[in-house]
C-alpha cells in the first residue's frame, strides 16, 4: 500500500477559529486560533499541561470548544495515535491494524509492522502482552495505514527506543507525505525529521473563576 499522497484534494482546510476549552472552573484553551495547511504535517509543541492533547481532541471531536469554531471537518476522514495507544488488548497486533483496513489492503499491515521495527514474532501475540514501545509502533501503523484526509499524532514516538527511531520517523515522513497532519512532540529532532511546521501553544492568558460561564 503506497502513500496516499493525493488524499489532501480532497478536503477543505482545517483550522481552530477562537476555541475556547473550559474544564469545570479552568480555562485549558483560550480564544487559540490554529490553521493546518492541507497536505503538511505541523507540529504542535508547548510546555506539559497546556492544552495540546485538548487540541487534539477538539480535532478529533472529543471535546466540545466551550465557544469558538472547527472547519474544515464536517468533509475529512481521520486517523489518529493516542497518548495511551488506545489498541483492542485482546487482538494482536496484526488484528489490531487490520481492523482499520479493508481486505484488499494485502500485505500493508505485514510491510507497516516491518517498517516500524516490530519483530516478527510480536505481530501475532495479543497487544496486551506487547512492551510499551512494542505497542506504541501498533499503535503507529493503525494511525498512518488508512487514507484518511487527517492523521493526528500525540506523541507518537515516546518509547521508541534510540536505534530504530530513525527509521521509524523516515516512515512516518514518507507515510504523511502530502497529508495534512498534526504532531504533538517535545523534540525539536522530531521536528525536522518530519519536515514539519512548528506551531508553539502557549499558556492561556487568563485563568480566572469569573471568567467561567
Ligand atoms: N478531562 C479533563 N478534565 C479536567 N481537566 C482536564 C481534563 N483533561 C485535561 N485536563 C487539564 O487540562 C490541562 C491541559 O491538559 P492537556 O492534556 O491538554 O495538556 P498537554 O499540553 O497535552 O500536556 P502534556 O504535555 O503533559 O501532555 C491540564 O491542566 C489538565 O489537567
Amino acid at each position: 500500500m503506497s502513500a496516499p499522497r493525493d488524499a489532501s484534494a480532497r478536503h477543505e482546510a482545517i483550522a481552530l477559529h477562537d476555541v475556547t476549552v473550559r474544564y469545570g472552573a479552568q480555562v485549558v484553551l483560550d480564544r487559540v486560533s490554529l490553521e493546518l495547511p492541507t497536505g503538511t504535517t505541523t507540529a504542535l509543541t508547548g510546555p506539559n499541561g497546556v492544552g495540546k492533547t485538548t487540541t487534539v481532541r477538539v480535532l478529533l471531536g472529543l471535546v466540545r470548544p466551550s465557544s469558538g469554531r472547527v472547519s474544515g471537518l464536517d468533509t475529512c476522514t481521520r486517523a489518529a495515535a493516542f497518548q495511551e495507544d488506545r489498541l483492542c488488548e485482546h487482538l494482536s497486533a496484526a488484528a489490531n491494524v487490520r481492523l482499520v483496513l479493508p481486505r484488499s489492503a494485502g500485505s500493508a499491515v505485514e510491510d507497516g509492522l516491518r517498517a516500524v521495527g516490530l519483530d516478527e514474532a510480536a505481530w501475532h501475540v495479543r497487544v496486551r502482552a506487547l512492551s510499551g514501545g512494542q505497542r506504541r509502533r501498533v499503535a503507529l501503523v493503525r494511525a498512518l495505514l488508512p487514507p484518511a484526509d487527517l492523521v493526528v499524532l500525540d506523541e507518537p514516538f515516546v518509547g521508541i527506543d534510540a536505534a530504530s527511531r530513525d527509521a521509524v520517523l523516515a516512515w512516518t515522513r514518507e507515510r504523511l507525505a502530502g497529508r495534512t497532519a498534526l504532531v504533538v512532540t517535545h523534540d525539536p529532532a522530531e521536528v525536522a525529521a518530519l519536515g514539519a511546521t512548528l506551531v508553539r501553544l502557549d499558556a492561556p492568558r487568563t485563568v480566572r473563576d469569573q471568567d467561567v460561564a
